[in-house]
């Protein structure tokens, strides 16, 4: 059976891509692509919704997605766990329904995110700098605040607080911002398309896991495993990870 998707931010950067990567894909076609302006009741022969849209909006799509029984595949950043908890109770009310929140869905970023976490308390530094392109409307990446929420909870288990830092005298905000604890940089630099670096340091060593994403078609496996997957998976899945064998 043909899985029939519905895109959201149809025009954008990744909506494009994403509809180009559906319909190239077996078993699986975009029968919606939807972006300002355009009803979102066009959705309602789809059984999977892609999201790539803003973070001011994605929240009311996957409220409508859900109550009208439409699986969702979620690439939009900006998911709070405050946003998480909100989608769940939604979730509550249509338990047939499956949800994916993404934070990235290009296989390097996972895995890069997963050495992380598996890193994080064997180091008392952590700092985390993302870099993309100047379109991108928020900051920091969802993937860094992500990253950041894996690390800190994983430096909190092993009784890790605050890394060292002797800074005092800070009144341009030059050491970043404080997500989970962990010190995250954003960089928006023409060029670029979505980058990050996660830096650990401790006696006599660093380590550096980094990510490039050079072209967006390295999200595009990860979000065609994703449609194909979620139309089994009910409930809230938050990481590709939790579709991946790792
Ligand atoms: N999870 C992941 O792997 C990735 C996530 N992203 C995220 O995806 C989101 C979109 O990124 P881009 O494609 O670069 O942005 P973009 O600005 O190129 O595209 C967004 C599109 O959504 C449309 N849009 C806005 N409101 C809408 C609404 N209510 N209904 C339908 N369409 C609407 C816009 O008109 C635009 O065409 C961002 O939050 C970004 O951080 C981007 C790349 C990878
Ligand atoms: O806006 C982007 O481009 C990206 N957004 C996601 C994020 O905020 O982490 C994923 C990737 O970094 C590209």
């Amino acid at each position: 059976m043909t899985i029939r998707v519905g895109v959201l931010g149809a025009q954008g950067r990744m909506g494009a891509e994403v509809c180009r990567a559906v319909d190239a894909a077996e078993g699986m076609e975009v029968v919606a692509k939807i972006d300002v302006g355009d009803d979102i009741s066009k959705l309602d022969g789809a059984q999977v919704v892609v999201d790539f849209t803003h973070p001011d909006v994605v929240m009311d799509n996957v409220k409508y997605a859900v109550e009208h029984g439409i699986h969702c595949v979620v690439g939009t950043s900006g998911f709070s766990a405050a946003r998480l908890d909100t989608v769940s109770e939604w979730l509550a009310a249509a338990p047939e329904v499956g949800v994916l929140i993404a934070p990235n869905f290009a296989i390097g970023a996972v895995l890069s995110m997963r050495f992380a976490e598996m890193a994080a308390k064997y180091y008392e530094s952590v700092e985390i700098i993302e870099l993309h392109h100047p379109r991108k409307a928020d900051a920091p990446s969802g993937t860094a605040a992500h990253t950041a929420r894996l690390i800190g909870a994983a430096r909190a288990a092993a009784g890790l607080g605050l890394a060292p830092d002797a800074t005092t005298h800070d009144p341009d905000g030059a050491r970043g911002a404080l997500v989970d604890d962990v010190r995250v940089h954003a960089v928006r630099l023409s060029g670029l398309i979505a980058h990050q670096e996660v830096l650990f340091g401790g006696p006599g060593e660093t380590l550096t896991i980094r990510h490039d994403s050079t072209d967006r078609n390295s999200f595009m496996p990860g979000v065609v495993l994703a449609v194909r997957s979620i139309v089994d998976r009910p409930g809230l899945l938050v990481g590709l990870d939790k579709l991946m064998d790792l």
